[in-house]
């Protein structure tokens, strides 16, 4: 399945790292360094956009080695691309580490994840079918 795609940026096209890899990594678009602080969240640029197929979504999720390393995360993760979207993909990151981090031009923050799904409609209704489970949740089956 193919993707329709503009790359307005200097950067390589997302791509998968390994044969199997479920995520492509994606790039920062970046004119100039930018530092996030502790605790600060900043909206980076891909210099992406994508034209996805009716029936699939982007999902923009975390790398865990910056995560673990760095403690920088994406804050909406996962973060949806709307098949209808065709603005600029930007990536919200934010840092919960204690030290500055910088990002610069083709850094690989993030990873996108094209994945299908379903809009569903509504049976509204009186009660619902009955189970085991019923209304337990939160932990109720123990550890
Ligand atoms: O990490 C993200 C999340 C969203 N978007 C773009 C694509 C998406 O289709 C659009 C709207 O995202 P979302 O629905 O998550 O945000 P919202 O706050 O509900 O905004 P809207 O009212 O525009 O839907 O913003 C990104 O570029 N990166
Ligand atoms: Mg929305």
């Amino acid at each position: 399945m193919n993707v329709k795609v503009i790359n307005k940026s200097n950067n390589p096209l997302p791509a998968y790292e390994t044969i199997h890899s479920a995520g492509m990594d994606m790039r920062a678009f970046l004119e100039s360094d930018i530092t996030i602080r502790p605790m600060d969240r900043v909206l980076i640029p891909t210099g992406l956009y994508i034209e996805l197929p009716d029936g699939y979504e982007a999902q923009i999720r975390p790398r865990s080695g910056l995560a673990l390393k760095n403690g920088i995360t994406v804050l909406n993760s996962p973060g949806t691309i709307d098949a209808d979207y065709r603005g600029e993909v930007k990536i919200l990151l934010i840092n919960l580490s204690d030290t500055e981090f910088i990002v610069k031009n083709g850094d690989r923050i993030a990873q996108m994840i094209i994945a299908r799904y379903e809009q569903a409609g509504w049976e509204l209704s009186g009660e619902l079918t009955e189970t085991t489970r019923g209304s337990g949740g939160y932990g109720h089956t123990g550890v």
